[in-house]
């Protein structure tokens, strides 16, 4: 069995995208990126099949260089293989993932099966299985008694689904000042994700204490869609993934905690290629952001706040620029963009591959991917440091360094 590893410092979470990064969640592809067939990633959300050991390289890489820069690296597998050390943490999980909507289809006989599979396997193993799935042939061979489901279903049907898109921790939970939320996410693909995010926030040593909000249970909000423009202002994306309840709910408890005094809700195009708002539009200075000049002018914002201090219900503000909105509520002059690209059909490209999507290590120095040169330059002219990864492959799942990290811990912006 794997100990827990001790507690070290607890999570001070963030209030900004910008402060300086301590301690980030990130999600080294593994596995469950084996899984990916020409048959089954759409379904499954890849662009593409990766080369698996390069994009391991690239994201190796790219660990490297938030560690260069003194950011502490957490692994969500070595985080749930901790936790499933712990028997009540893997009877949570069974349960989860073999009982309800994820375990419909399985029928008694398979699901008896795989809970005796799934108690036998040591911490690995089991982390291994709920991340690269179960097929229907690896169980066919070794189940006793007549199933129709293993007869039935396709030998590649999968009995446990695999999890690709675990790579965008950004979006499975979001931190918001000291309390961490639960995501509840869109896609059926990625539903089960955030069963084990909640799993780990639970029952991890290192999170004790934390307290959390939302769950995976509720309506539908993903990180990438939450933005912390500044201490107290969140916008929220509403769009492919977000829905309007979900923003609702999310300001709702973000109001309740004391954790911010306006939420901004911005509608987004329900397209693949702005799944989030992180897709267009992230920070890179505490009054900078990098966006996509194409739906820079159109895009709109509705500020949302309390009534009254403290009361459950909400004022809903009519429609602004969301720049406008967005200054506003920061209380500063201007909140300054830098386009990706300087023409229109360089920011499309650049931000289908994830030029936008920008991870701040601290005020004005950020990780961008290396391909997307136009907007780069463009950040470079702007007194941006840009620290370049590489992500021919890590792309392949359509998401950039921003997508590919939760932060954990980051500091107050200098005042
Ligand atoms: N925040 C983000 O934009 N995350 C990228 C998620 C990509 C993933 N393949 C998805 O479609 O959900």
């Amino acid at each position: 069995m794997v100990a827990p590893s001790p507690t070290s410092t607890p999570p001070s979470g963030a209030d900004s995208e910008v402060g300086r990064l301590r301690s980030v969640l990130l999600h080294r592809p593994g596995p469950e990126l084996q899984r990916l067939t020409p048959r089954n990633n759409d379904r499954l959300l890849f662009d593409g099949i990766p080369w698996v050991a390069r994009a391991q390289e690239e994201h190796d890489a790219f660990a490297e260089a938030l560690r260069a820069r003194d950011v502490e690296v957490l692994y969500l597998t070595e985080l749930l293989t901790e936790t499933l050390a712990q028997p009540a943490a893997r009877a949570a999980v069974t349960d989860t993932t073999l009982t309800g909507m994820s375990g419909r289809d399985l029928g008694d006989p398979v699901r008896a099966y795989l809970r005796s599979m799934f108690g036998d396997a040591s911490p690995e193993e089991l982390t291994y299985l709920l991340t690269a799935g179960v097929r229907n042939d690896e169980v066919r061979s070794g189940i006793a008694t007549g199933t129709l489901v293993t007869s039935l279903l396709a030998e590649e049907r999968f009995l446990v689904a695999p999890l690709p898109n675990l790579l965008f921790t950004r979006d499975s939970s979001v931190w918001l000042r000291d309390r961490v939320a639960i995501t509840s996410l869109a896609m059926p693909a990625r539903r089960r994700e955030t069963q084990l995010t909640e799993l780990i926030y639970h029952f991890h040593p290192r999170f004790a204490g934390t307290g959390r909000i939302h769950g995976h249970h509720l309506e539908h909000v993903e990180g990438g869609d939450v933005l912390l423009l500044a201490p107290g202002v969140i916008a929220v994306g509403v769009g492919e993934r977000t829905t309007p309840a979900g923003a609702e709910r999310l300001a709702r408890q973000v109001f309740a905690g004391g954790l911010a005094t306006t939420v901004l809700a911005v509608p987004i195009a329900q397209e693949r290629a702005t799944m989030h708002l992180d897709t267009v539009c992230t920070m890179v200075d505490v009054d900078k952001v990098v966006m996509y000049p194409n739906i820079a002018d159109t895009l709109t914002a509705y500020a949302v706040t309390p009534r009254e201090p403290g009361s459950p219900e909400l004022e809903v503000a009519a429609p602004e620029p969301f720049l406008v909105a967005a200054a506003k509520a920061m209380q500063i002059d201007t909140l300054h963009r830098i386009d990706t690209g300087l023409d229109p059909v360089t920011a499309e490209r650049e931000q289908w591959d994830d030029g936008n999507n920008t991870l701040a290590l601290a005020p004005r120095l950020t990780v961008a991917y290396e391909r997307n040169e136009g907007t780069n330059a463009r950040l470079e002219e702007e007194g941006i440091e840009v620290i370049r990864i590489a992500g021919s492959e890590l792309g392949s799942g359509r998401g950039g360094p921003r997508c590919m990290s939760c932060p954990v811990s980051r500091d107050p912006i200098p005042g």
